[in-house]
Parts: structure tokens; sequence; C-alpha cells
């Protein structure tokens, strides 16, 4: 097998250049018969696997995180391939992902601006099924940079372009810095704000049309409990 550190070092091209460090965009990262598969996967799990939000539903899968340790559970196989592989280009320092967020978007859902926290290790990776979307980056509120007012549009200040079958890799500032969300709208016209408008194929201007998108989100969790602990008996 190939060092991570070297496949890292191949994946520099993927790097957003104009973000600050770091994003990596790599577009195709799975076909389209493995993005199939994944959806049929994700919408043959249990009913009871779906917690509903407002603006979005989600699948949580290898344990809860807590700041005592995640109790870990079995990540189901079909999971389990993607967090390999994606641990095998060397994003987790040498460690395999453990935990797997699965969010569905219907067209004109969102998630509001935040911080995904200390829980994780320093890296966020995403794997986006049957749409794109636009991914808003947003600075805290306190930092200098915005306003004021520090009102979230002036606190706004640029978009990634998500395409469908990406793999999209954050970390260092991009997710220990800024915040980052998904506004609710059914359709993105792109600007200069969308930093790899031309690496994506797109240009300012073209307008794209939401549809429902599905995304993995594949992280670290280093803090893991071995045993459940019983508290609270006498
Ligand atoms: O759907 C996405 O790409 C973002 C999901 C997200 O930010 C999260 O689950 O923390
Ligand atoms: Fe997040």
């Amino acid at each position: 097998m190939e060092h991570p550190t070297c496949i890292l070092e191949k994946l520099k091209q993927f790097v957003v250049s104009d973000a600050p460090p770091t994003v990596y965009c790599i577009p195709d990262f799975i076909s389209e018969d493995e993005e199939s598969y994944l959806l049929q996967q994700v919408y043959r799990s249990p009913k009871t696997k779906w917690t509903q939000l407002s603006g979005r539903r989600l699948q949580n899968w290898g344990g809860l995180p807590h700041p005592k340790g995640m109790l870990a559970e079995k990540i189901p196989d079909w999971l389990q391939t993607y967090c390999e592989k994606i641990s095998s280009l060397g994003t987790f320092s040498g460690k395999t992902a453990n935990h797997v967020l699965v969010n569905e978007y219907k067209q004109g859902e969102g998630i509001m601006p935040h911080e995904d926290g200390p829980l994780y290790h320093p890296t966020v990776t995403t794997i986006s099924l049957g749409s794109h979307t636009l991914l808003d980056f947003y600075t805290p509120v306190g930092s200098l940079e915005a306003g004021p007012p520090q009102t979230e549009e002036n606190r706004y200040v640029f978009s990634l372009l998500v395409k469908p079958r990406s793999l999209l890799i954050l970390q260092e500032e991009m997710y220990q810095r800024l915040l980052h969300g998904i506004q609710g709208c059914v359709q993105d016209t792109l600007t200069d704000k969308v930093l790899n408008l031309s690496a994506s194929g797109a240009q300012a201007g073209d307008t794209l049309t939401r549809g429902t998108r599905v995304s993995l989100t594949i992280r670290h969790v280093p803090k893991v409990m071995k045993t459940k602990l019983i508290l609270g008996r006498k």
C-alpha cells in the first residue's frame, strides 16, 4: 500500500488554493454505481435510524460522541468500506474514521452555520450523493473581520460548490476557525464568492437547481469508551 503521506501529497492538486488552509475538493471520488448503491443502503436502513430535525433528517452511525468518550457501535460494512478508503488517504493522522453522520436535505432544506467542535479529530470529510449544494463559510461571532453589526450576512466569507460524488476534506483553519452552513434554498446562482468555480467546471452566473442531497460526513472521534460504564447504581 502507498504511504498515506504520499497520497496526501498527490491530493495537493485538489486543494482550493483561494481558500484558507485547508480544503480539498475531489471530484468523482466515487462512481455513479457507488452513488446509487450508497443511496440504496441509506434508504434501506430501519426507519428508527432516522432523526428528524428542522430542515433535515439524519442517521448517526458509530455511536454518540460525548465529552467522556463515545460508546462505539459497529459501523455497517457498506459505510465501513468508505471510512477505510478515506482514512487510507492519511486524513486522520493514521487513525481510521469511526463515526458517520448521514444527512438528508430535501430541496429547499439546509443546516445553520455551526462548528463541528472538539469531540472530533479536526478533519471532516464528506461524500455527497444525489445533488450538489453550496456550503457557505462564516467567521465566528466576535471575530473582528465582520461588521459591525455582526449579522450572518456580514460574517459570510465564501462558498464551495459541493458536487455529487465528490469528496470534500476540511482541515485546520477551515475546520477549526470558520463556521459552515447550507442555506435552505431551491436554486443556487453562482458568484465569484464560490472559490472552486473553475475547478468544478462552473461559471459565475450559472444557476443550479437543487434536488435531494444525502451527505455522508465521515470523521474520527478520538475519545472512545471501551466498556459501558454503569452509572447511578447503588
Ligand atoms: O451536509 C453537509 O455537507 C454538512 C453536514 C454538516 O455540516 C454536519 O453534519 O456537521
Ligand atoms: Fe458540520
